[in-house]
């Protein structure tokens, strides 16, 4: 039995060959936003209050009209095949089971339609685009996520470019392993190939806009950190805002993504979600109090599908929920409405 999402880590690493779990493990450059992702998160600290008398809690929460378990969604990560052979459709009957929400990521092994299918009817699952130059290929994408039944679109903001992922450039890691492709890419070239992804560097305000026309699913956009553009967002018709820097893996020294989180859910009135470091229950409190409706996991779910595959998804999202209720019972909270900014400290260390 594994007692920890860090344990998780380490299985993962045992099991995987180097180059993929470095690139889960890695960051962009120096990785000093991956450090600090964490580090963040260690420099506040809670203010629990006692004798509130909550025998029972309740961490369920609304994620635009989808009804979750717990306030923890899998975040989008590419390539779950790297980690597990039947990857996504692994992770996906893990999120149906756990009751939350499952972000597929555009970059996914498994089309999205066959995620769907593995996850069933129970599970909710919302669809991550990378916005393509070639505004069809980006309507084609998000149609076959509608057609798959997704109940959200998450538009990737902060990847105008791809990060230096020094890591993967020494270990040669460039593409996927034959028989391994992209499959939501799949019949999108002339010849019906797998087309490439690509990052665009003139993304601007006008995408969004036409995102936004083109879909009634509401639209997230992740990888907002300047309460700005949170605003500009909710003008230009986004339906929440995930703060987040990709785990670390764009642009590096950006501030960790717990230290946004607060400015940016001041700024608008819509949901706010924030992912990047989140390793314990603790920290899902930590967010929760500075106005986060909920958080995203990324390298935790890979290491728990590594390690394990579908069971140990199931097991790093059973501990994350025990570790959340207890510190919802350490804390006095008898649910997320409960969790209140005046719990959260920040130290200097
Ligand atoms: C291996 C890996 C692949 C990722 N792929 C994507 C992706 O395809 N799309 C995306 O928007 N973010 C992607 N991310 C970023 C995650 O969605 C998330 O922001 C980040 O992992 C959160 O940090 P954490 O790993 O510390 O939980 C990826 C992250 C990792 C680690
Ligand atoms: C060009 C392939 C896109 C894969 C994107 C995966 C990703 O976002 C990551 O952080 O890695």
């Amino acid at each position: 039995m594994l007692f920890s999402v860090r344990e998780f880590e380490a299985l993962a690493r045992d099991r995987l060959p180097r180059y993929a779990y470095d690139f889960i493990a890695g960051g962009a450059d120096d990785e000093v936003t991956v450090r600090a992702n964490e580090r963040a998160f260690a420099r506040l600290r809670l203010l629990p209050r006692v004798l509130r008398g909550h025998a029972q809690r309740d961490l369920c929460t609304t994620l635009f009209g989808n009804e979750v378990t717990m306030p923890v969604v899998l975040s989008p990560t590419a390539f779950h095949r790297l980690a597990d052979p039947q990857g996504e459709q692994a992770t996906a009957r893990a999120a149906a089971k756990a009751g939350t929400v499952m972000i597929a990521s555009m970059a996914s092994t498994v089309s999205i339609g066959d995620i769907a299918k593995a996850g069933g009817a129970d599970l909710v699952l919302w669809f991550q685009a990378y916005i393509q130059s070639d505004i069809g290929i980006t309507r084609t994408l998000i149609r076959r996520a509608e057609d798959a039944g997704c109940r959200a679109l998450v538009v990737t903001v902060d990847s105008p470019v791809f990060g230096w992922r020094e890591r993967d450039n020494r270990n040669g890691f460039h593409d996927l392993p034959p028989g391994m492709h992209c499959e939501n890419m799949r019949d999108l070239t002339a010849d019906g190939g797998v087309r490439d992804i690509e990052m665009v560097p003139g993304l601007s305000w006008d995408h969004i806009d036409r995102v936004v026309a083109m879909t009634d699913l509401p639209i997230v956009l992740k990888g907002v950190l300047h309460p700005a553009d949170a605003l500009t967002a909710v003008e230009h018709g986004v339906s929440g805002l995930f703060v987040s820097n990709h785990g670390g893996r764009q642009l590096d020294t950006v501030v960790a993504a717990i230290d946004a989180v607060a400015d940016v859910a001041a700024a608008v009135d819509v949901p706010v979600l924030v992912d990047g470091g989140v390793r314990r229950g603790t920290d899902v409190v930590k967010a929760l109090a500075l106005g986060a409706r909920a958080v995203g996991i990324g390298r935790p779910v890979l290491w728990g599908l590594a390690a394990r595959g579908e069971e140990g998804v199931t097991e790093v999202l059973e501990l994350l929920r025990a570790e959340t209720d207890r510190a919802f019972a350490f804390c006095g909270c008898a649910s997320v409405d409960h969790v209140a900014r005046d719990l959260v400290r920040e130290v200097r260390c």
